[in-house]
């Protein structure tokens, strides 16, 4: 933190990009502190609040992290059970877990870290419960970082990965807390009792929003590291004989390598201007938010969700085919990717469980098909929504962005139409409202990523169009665009072709362009990894090296191994010479073998 101070550190990103420099790799056992916890304090603490705790926060002299989830639930806010209920007399909250289930579970750093939590408890006053809502908490003596009386409090024990982060258990017995300790921006609890209740009670889960516009960032932060040492390795790696008797080709050169990573190289840039545009659309809509205006608070927190879940389902699944794509080599911690994989896999779960993500935005998308069909006004990113589906695509040789786009909206409109169509079925059967929803969630889940499929195409081509690039780079970005998209239809083929909207003719162009788009991309490929500037301290890869120096590095990981140490490992004193020793003796076998 004084290293910070004394760079001159100021904002919040930059001291985000030091912290990862600082412990690559390893996740910030103060990364909820800053990206949770101070933030949650200036949004939802009334400006008396943020004003006496932001700076104690940003000082760390007061270290914090978000306490939300429960043994018995996470997706499910409402069912919380940690209660927090208000003693006029005392003017205070009584914190309690009155259940098993009830006991703090996941929160990142409450085991050994932190010495105050965002506490999220059922609010109950004058014998009535009014939801959860979010407390400040003590949790630790600020002198000695002893839990404070009242409190149980330890690690929840190894994980997948998350090394860093020491995620905890917290349980209260009757623990009390000031009245003003509740952040009191949007609902109050007066000092006689009496409860104000906010504009929107969603807006107490206006933490999980920003992190999860934060996540698609990380998406892309780590699908493209993974992407780096891939496909750096794949112009080092040298293997087999592409040529009969010819010398071993660079396995960059096997055009099955170039599927498996270039769609992942064009997915990355994808996400990385995923990413922002979805931040510019949070900046906007959370400034309205916080000056008042909730209009497009439903269109944000179905954007957040769905590219939140889309884009940390796809990160992972493609680190993992980078981490295949380096064969043997790649299943080494040497190579980086493991961890890369183990810090990021959570995210599909974390701040947000991906499939009930995805059934948020899908909530809104099927209010929004229903709007549409009545002719209402849409939000400009929902308006393909109406579509017509009778249309057939226009694709021709040269796969314009133009023809591109458009098949991505018919595609999502079409299955939004389908999953809509199904729901209303299923009422029409009689099926009560949840379960013709229920019913409905399959295809509403295959809709919804197609509408954040659309989201990422779209974005990438109007910023092609809109930025001013030269043209060389916009020519290798052109490339890269129409990769994905092209890739994307390849690969989905099925869900844009039910109705027909391609013919024949137009699947053999989109089959041709993907394989030729291979062939554009090879020449520049380790230059659009090297573009993203990821320092080898940061990747810590003996495969992604800037310098290629593959062999060597691994051979000098290999040889630091512990196990090196020594030449005789204690196990063979303590285990294999007693049982070698045993069988000699019980079968008279030679011990000259
Ligand atoms: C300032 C810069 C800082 C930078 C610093 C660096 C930061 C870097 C950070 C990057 C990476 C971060 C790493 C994170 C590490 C891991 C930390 C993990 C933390 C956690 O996991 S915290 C716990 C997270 N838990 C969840 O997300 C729980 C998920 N569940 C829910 O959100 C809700 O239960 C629900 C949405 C699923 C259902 O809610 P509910 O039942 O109450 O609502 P309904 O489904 O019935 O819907 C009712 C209507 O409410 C709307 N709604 C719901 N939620 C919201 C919302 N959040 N905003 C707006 N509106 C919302 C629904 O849409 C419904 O509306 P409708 O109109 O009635 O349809
Ligand atoms: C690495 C990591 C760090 C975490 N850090 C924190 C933290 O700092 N603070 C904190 O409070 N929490 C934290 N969590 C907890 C996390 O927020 C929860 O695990 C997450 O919200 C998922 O909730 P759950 O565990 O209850 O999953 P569940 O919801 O029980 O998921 C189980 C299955 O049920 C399905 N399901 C649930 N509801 C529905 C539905 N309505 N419709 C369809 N399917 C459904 C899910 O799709 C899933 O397949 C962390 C978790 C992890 C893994």
């Amino acid at each position: 933190m004084d290293r910070m101070e004394e760079l001159g550190f100021r904002s919040e990103t930059d001291r985000q990009i030091f912290r990862e420099a600082a412990a690559p790799v390893e996740l910030s056992p103060f990364g909820l502190h800053s990206g949770m916890f101070v933030p949650t304090l200036e949004r939802q603490g009334t400006p008396e609040q943020s004003r006496k705790w932001v700076p104690l926060g940003k000082s760390f002299k007061m270290i914090g992290t978000y306490a939300q989830t429960e043994l018995g639930h996470g997706t499910f806010i409402r069912g919380l059970e940690t209660t927090a209920t208000f003693d006029p007399e005392t003017q205070e909250f009584i914190l309690d877990s009155p259940t098993l289930s009830s006991i703090k579970y996941w929160p990142g750093n409450v085991a050994k870290t932190v010495n105050h939590c965002l506490v999220m408890a059922q609010l109950y006053t004058q014998g009535k419960c009014h939801g959860t809502h979010l407390f400040l908490v003590q949790v630790r003596n600020m002198e000695d970082h002893t839990i404070m009386p009242g409190l149980e409090i330890g690690d929840i024990g190894p994980k997948l990965g998350f090394d860093g982060v020491d995620n905890g258990f917290m349980r209260f017995n009757k623990y009390r807390i000031p009245r003003m300790n509740m952040l009191m921006r949007y609902a109050k609890v007066l000092e006689n009792g009496d409860y104000i209740k906010p504009k929107n009670a969603k807006l107490t889960y206006g933490a999980m929003v920003m992190i999860r516009v934060f996540i698609v960032m990380d998406a892309f932060k780590t699908l493209s590291r993974a992407a780096v040492i891939a496909v750096r390795y794949s112009a080092v790696r040298r293997q087999s004989e592409l040529r009969p008797g010819g010398e071993e080709a660079q396995v960059m050169d096997y055009q099955t390598q170039q599927y498996k990573l270039f769609p992942l190289l064009a997915t990355s840039y994808a996400f990385l201007l995923a990413a922002e545009g979805m931040s510019q659309i949070y900046a906007k809509i959370s400034s309205d938010i916080e000056r008042g205006n909730l209009e497009d608070m439903p269109q944000l927190h179905a954007l957040a969700c769905g590219l939140k879940a889309f884009c940390t389902w796809v990160a992972c699944e493609g680190i993992e085919v980078c981490r295949m794509s380096c064969g043997g080599h790649g299943y080494s911690h040497a190579s980086g990717i493991p961890k890369i994989y183990a810090n990021i896999v959570g995210a599909c779960t974390y701040e947000g469980e991906n499939t009930v993500m995805m059934l948020q935005t899908a909530r809104y998308l099927s209010k929004c098909y229903i709007r549409g069909q009545r002719g209402e006004s849409l939000p400009e990113l929902i308006q393909y929504l109406t579509t017509d589906l009778n249309v057939k695509s226009t694709l021709g040789e040269d796969c314009s962005f133009e023809s591109l786009v458009a098949a991505y909206s018919h595609r999502a409109a079409r299955m939004v139409a389908v999953a809509c169509k199904l729901q209303q079925t299923n009422k029409k059967k009689g099926m009560a409202g949840h379960d013709a929803w229920n019913k409905s969630t399959v295809p509403f889940i295959a809709a919804t990523k197609a509408h954040c499929h659309l989201f990422i195409v779209r974005n990438f081509v109007t910023i092609l169009s809109q930025k001013k690039i030269d043209p060389a780079t916009h020519n290798v970005l052109s490339q890269l665009c129409t990769l994905y998209a092209v890739y994307g239809i390849v690969e989905n083929m099925g869900e844009f072709m039910q109705d027909g909207y391609f013919n024949q003719d137009q699947v053999s162009i989109l089959n041709r362009k993907v394989l030729a788009l291979l062939e554009d991309i090879r020449p520049n490929a380790v230059a659009l990894v090297d573009a993203f500037d990821y320092p080898d301290h940061l990747l810590q890869s003996c495969l992604g090296r800037y310098d290629g120096q593959v062999y060597e590095a691994l051979y000098e990981y290999s040889k630091s191994s512990p196990l090196n140490n020594t030449d005789i490992h204690s196990s063979y004193y303590n285990y294999i010479r007693p049982m070698m020793q045993k069988r000699s003796e019980s079968k008279n076998i030679s011990a000259k073998l």
